[in-house]
């Protein structure tokens, strides 16, 4: 059978009323079969909290629980349709955000390149948003790229606010690269989240997809109340203890006991 584009549980994941036993609003589907009219607008998720986006976090790890390999070696975890999935999820939201260490690892483009083609329009392209305390996005790297190319939106780089000097000249060559620094409070370089998600609601973004890496991962699942939807693709495969993973401090907040 072919499958309906976007997938119609994530619409009906991250759209209003997916919790709720009353039917949201109606919604179109694009339906890749059918197809004549390419402009298709596919709607964002609403957070409940007007003063914060809407959270889904996302991301694909093995059976063990690692997203990464040996050394952060980036791993092909994903199917291909676990990764259209994702993209359609990346268009979906108005944002999208990694941690400085995915950015210096991967150095991914973050974009919807894996959608089926249209033909009159595009996608909508999530703003990247790199965490980045200490300022360390490399200049030249895809993200910059492809802002300055026109195939991205603006990066936003999340900077702890500092008034040491290398802070400032590295604020200013990111941002004359075509970057956009954002100055949060932070502590020991860790980025209070619910800080995070009031400024970018502020900013104007509705709704946030978070990818990782391991320690962004770990910040999210720590800080009650930051995320509205968990997307997680687990690959039928085992990594490692020496992988990356993201959950060895985490501890339960549901109250469960340890049997
Ligand atoms: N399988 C998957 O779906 C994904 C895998 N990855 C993998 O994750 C690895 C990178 O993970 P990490 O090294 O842990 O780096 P990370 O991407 O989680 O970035 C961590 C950095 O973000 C900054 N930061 C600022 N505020 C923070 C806060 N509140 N919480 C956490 N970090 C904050 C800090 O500078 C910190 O060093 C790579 O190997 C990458 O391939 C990354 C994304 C998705
Ligand atoms: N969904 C998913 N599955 C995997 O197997 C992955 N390795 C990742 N990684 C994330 O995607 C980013 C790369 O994005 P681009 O392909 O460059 O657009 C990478 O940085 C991770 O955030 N995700």
């Amino acid at each position: 059978m072919e499958q309906l584009f976007p997938p119609v549980f994530l619409l009906r994941t991250l759209l209003p009323g997916h919790n709720q036993f009353a039917p949201g609003p109606p919604v179109a589907l694009y339906d890749k079969r059918s197809d004549t009219n390419d402009q298709y607008k596919i709607p964002t998720p609403t957070s409940p909290d007007p003063a914060k986006p809407y959270v889904t976090l996302t991301f694909a790890q093995s059976l063990d629980a690692k997203i990464a390999g040996v050394g952060g070696k980036q791993l092909t975890l994903s199917g291909k349709d676990s990764m259209v999935m994702t993209h359609w999820m990346r268009t979906m939201h108005d944002a999208i955000m990694i941690g400085i260490g995915t950015a210096l690892n991967d150095n991914p483009q973050l974009n919807t390149r894996h959608l089926p083609a249209l033909s009159g329009s595009k996608y909508h392209l999530p703003r990247p948003i790199i965490l980045d305390s200490s300022l360390r996005l490399p200049l030249d790297c895809k993200l910059i790229q492809n802002y300055k190319e026109g195939r991205g939106r603006r990066p936003w780089v999340i900077g702890q606010v500092s008034e040491n000097s290398d802070w400032v000249t590295r604020k200013q060559a990111l941002e004359a690269a075509g970057a956009r620094v954002i100055e949060v409070k932070g502590e020991n370089g860790r980025i209070s989240i619910p800080v995070l998600l009031t400024t970018l609601r502020t900013l104007g973004i509705r709704s946030l997809m978070v990818e990782g890496g391991a320690q962004v991962i770990r910040s999210f699942f720590a800080e009650a109340n930051s995320v509205n939807t968990i997307i997680v693709t687990v690959a039928p495969t085992f990594v490692g203890n020496d992988g990356v993973g993201y959950g060895d401090d985490l501890v339960s907040t549901a109250g469960c006991a340890v049997v």
